[in-house]
């Protein structure tokens, strides 16, 4: 298949171009029953680390939970023939505003891990995010993508000259954006992993990106083929950086020229700062409440940041998008693209490529649908007036 021909506005995922799922046994339409279907092809320890939460999962359920807390309200005879659901972000136009979230160590959940996801994406023209975590380098990734768009998610190292590398790699290899995650200096409080003692880097998963990389084997006494237990130990004592601190910004800036986006912001004042430093983005998240159990939904805190940013940066959001609806609802708060996750994982784990191709145009065709019967034609049209809460 060419890859490069579909996607732009090639794409197909309206429900009457291309029915969602041919050979109804085959593929689920529902998330519910995607998840189901995943809990019986994994065993428990990849599962629970997929479907888990911090703590008591309270914030894990709030994001799922506010989402049904805001009603759309539908116009009637408003032209909807022909909907517009791009967006531009950083000078580039998007088919829709959704990407794949970054999501490290997909090899737990099916072999082809990561590449298989970045296809999908690829083929979809939905912006892959490679994690810095993920079981491939960013350059493979980047190989089976073609010329797709493709964003490089940074976990902030404690050796400079490793964030430096990565910066650099990722610009060279075709990534046009950094999403720095800034809310997983260290792993949360997970207790099925804790139960499970299931912790996929520590059994020397999610390194591609370190053990290939120049500046991480030169601090190695020896090269990780020689001694690959030494080499993820190195990775877990520089993994996270727990110092770093708002003035820090501006190494990543002396080192890339790309747009920079902080990932995991929920505080209006958090919000502010990030204005005042320079970034270029916001993705508003509690990383699906697997950080900070008790945090804030996303969806809660969405408003309360655009509030703040008043459009002056584009604000993304995570954390709880599964239904066509969710997206609708996340745009009209003021986001200006949503990331996905565990449904994609759902479909990785099921069907691999094809698995994580149908949650994505299954995702897309709803989100199409729900715009047309809302009676909205444009995400660009979409704003507060659209939905009213019912508390
Ligand atoms: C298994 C798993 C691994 C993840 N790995 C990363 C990662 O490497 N980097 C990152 O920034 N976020 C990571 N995340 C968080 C996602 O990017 C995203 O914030 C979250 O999944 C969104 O919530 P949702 O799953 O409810 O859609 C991970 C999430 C899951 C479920
Ligand atoms: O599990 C996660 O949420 C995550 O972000 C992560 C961090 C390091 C390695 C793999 C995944």
């Amino acid at each position: 298949m060419n890859r490069m021909s579909n996607f732009g506005n090639q794409v197909q995922f309206k429900v009457y171009q291309t029915m969602p799922n041919p050979d109804p046994d085959r593929l689920p339409v529902k998330y519910e029953e995607w998840e189901a279907l995943a809990r019986e092809k994994l065993e428990d320890g990849p599962f629970y680390y997929v479907a888990g939460g911090a703590g008591g999962e309270e914030t894990m359920d709030a994001n799922l939970r506010t989402f049904n807390e805001w009603k759309i309200v539908p116009r009637m005879l408003r032209d909807v023939e022909n909907r517009d659901l791009s967006v531009e972000l950083f000078g580039q136009t998007y088919v829709a505003p959704l990407m794949h979230a970054p999501i490290g160590v997909q090899s737990i959940i099916h072999p082809d891990g990561e590449l298989a996801s970045a296809k999908a994406s690829a083929d979809m023209g939905v912006p892959y995010i490679t994690s810095s975590a993920s079981t491939k380098s960013m350059e493979e990734i980047a190989d089976v993508m073609g010329g797709a768009p493709r964003w490089f998610q940074l976990y902030w190292n404690k050796d400079p000259e490793v964030t430096a590398s990565f910066l650099k790699r990722a610009e060279a290899s075709g990534y046009s954006a950094i999403v720095v995650t800034l809310d997983t200096p260290m792993m949360a409080w997970r207790e099925y992993d804790l139960k499970n003692v299931y912790l996929p880097f520590l059994i020397g998963e999610g390194v591609g990106n370190y053990l290939t990389d120049p500046a991480f084997r030169s601090q190695l006494p020896v090269s990780p083929e020689e001694d690959p237990t030494a080499a993820i130990m190195h990775w877990t004592h520089t993994f996270g950086n727990p110092g770093l601190t708002w003035s820090d910004l501006s190494f990543l800036r002396k080192h890339t020229s790309l747009p920079i986006l902080l990932k995991g912001i929920l505080h209006p004042e958090d919000a502010q700062l990030a204005m005042e430093h320079g970034v270029d983005g916001i993705v508003v998240s509690n990383h699906g409440g697997r950080q900070v159990d008790g945090a804030i939904s996303a969806l809660d805190a969405l408003p309360l940041i655009c509030d703040v940013v008043q459009d002056e940066i584009p604000v993304l959001m995570d954390s709880g998008i599964r239904r066509g609806s969710d997206v609708v609802k996340a745009l009209a708060l003021g986001a200006r693209a949503v990331l996905v996750g565990r449904p994609c994982m759902y479909g990785l784990a099921v069907a691999g490529e094809q698995g994580v191709h149908e949650v994505l145009r299954n995702l897309l065709a709803d989100a199409d649908l729900t715009m047309a019967l809302a009676g909205q034609k444009s995400i660009a049209d979409l704003n507060r007036s659209v939905l009213m809460k019912i508390d």
